[in-house]
């Protein structure tokens, strides 16, 4: 095996040409993803998580584009790839993509068992048989029964479809499965379920996972690191108990108070003012310090640096320049309410 990462995205800024100029979606974002691996993509709708899950498999829309920056699959530089090269060497077999509202993606006029043949047929030598054979593997492990693979999409429920469509991005055996939003649709114990079955899968297979969510709780449930987002600017990113237990970033202070905390249950659930905006041109200063508390005239003048703090552990990083000052020397709480009382 080698000893590269399994997937690297080094400094990588991505723009849309929009009619009123570029639109930059994603700016400098940099984390690294290991093997097995379980990696939540956190933050709120517009913040650029499906446009940097996108580019990872080449699958930005027309009006898109990698500005700058790096993405490697195990050392392999990927951004200058063309379709057709990516499709030989990385979709579905390396790194599969499950995208958002992606029930919709299954075709209703095709049994499973030809969808999954599709597939192999285009990006593997396997036999029908073998494929079969693989896809039935897969359909066990998210928990559908093998028999059931010449079903018809219909034919299936709502959780159930998720589950088929789990078991497609991974029968390929791919390193990594992109998962984006992969419960929204579902109701809550079905969104359960789903969790249980990813669980199940990290125990049976190698692969690792990118959970792209809205819901900083769930990726604290099940992820092992994670990024936070916000205005395309990777906010805070490292291992899930460092972050969990010692926020460095305001923005990722108030999203993890914005959900139900089973530590604290008695505790207000905070609402982070205004929406993440969207930046033209060049992002150089901070993406949330319009609606951050702490905010400084500096945090409007330049991009802070995701850097470790003085205490952070290993592999934690903030993107804050006034990160010591909140969490190290003052208690983030207190200086809060004192804010608020402040402005109030
Ligand atoms: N094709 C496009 N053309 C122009 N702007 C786009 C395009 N796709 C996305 N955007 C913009 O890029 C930014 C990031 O969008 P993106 O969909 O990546 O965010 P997200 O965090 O995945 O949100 P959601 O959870 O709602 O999907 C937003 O401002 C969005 O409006």
């Amino acid at each position: 095996m080698s000893s590269e990462p399994l997937l690297e995205v080094e400094n990588l800024t991505i723009e849309y040409d929009t009619r009123q100029g570029p639109l930059t979606a994603v700016s400098n974002a940099d984390f690294t993803v290991e093997d097995g691996e379980y990696f939540g993509l956190v933050g709120e709708s517009g913040c650029g998580k499906s446009t940097l899950a996108k580019s990872i498999i080449g699958g930005l829309d027309d009006n898109g584009r990698i500005a700058s920056g790096k993405l490697k699959y195990r050392g392999e530089e990927l951004q200058d790839l063309g379709d057709a090269e990516l499709n030989e060497k990385v979709r579905w077999k390396e790194i599969a993509y499950i995208p958002q509202a992606s029930m919709n993606s299954l075709d209703p006029m095709q049994r499973l068992s030809e969808q999954a043949l599709e597939i192999a047929n285009v990006h593997t030598d396997l036999s029908e048989e073998e494929a079969l054979a693989q896809f039935e593997e897969m359909f066990e492990v998210v928990g559908l029964p093998e028999n059931r693979i010449r079903d018809y999409p219909h034919q299936f429920s709502g959780g159930m479809q998720q589950r088929a469509i789990i078991a497609l991005a991974l029968f390929l055996q791919p390193s990594i499965v992109i998962a984006d939003e992969p419960t929204t649709a579902l109701d809550v114990i079905m969104q359960d379920q789903i969790f249980k079955y990813l669980d199940e899968i990290r125990d049976s297979t190698e692969t690792s996972m990118i959970l792209i969510t809205h819901d900083i709780s769930l990726v604290f449930e099940s992820c092992d690191e994670l990024a936070v987002m916000h205005g395309g600017q990777i906010a805070e990113t490292g291992p899930i108990t460092d972050v969990y237990d010692d926020p460095k970033h305001p923005y990722s202070y108030l999203l993890q108070r914005a959900f139900p905390d089973i530590r604290f249950p008695d505790r207000e659930l905070e609402t982070i003012e205004g929406t993440p905006p969207q930046q033209f041109g060049d992002v150089d200063y901070c993406t949330f310090a319009n609606r951050c508390p702490w905010a400084e005239e500096g945090c409007r003048e330049a991009a802070p640096p995701l850097e470790a703090s003085d205490t952070s552990a290993d592999g934690h990083r903030a993107a804050c320049f006034r990160t010591n000052e909140i969490f190290e020397q003052e208690d983030p709480a207190e200086s809060l309410a004192a804010i608020r009382g402040d402005q109030s």
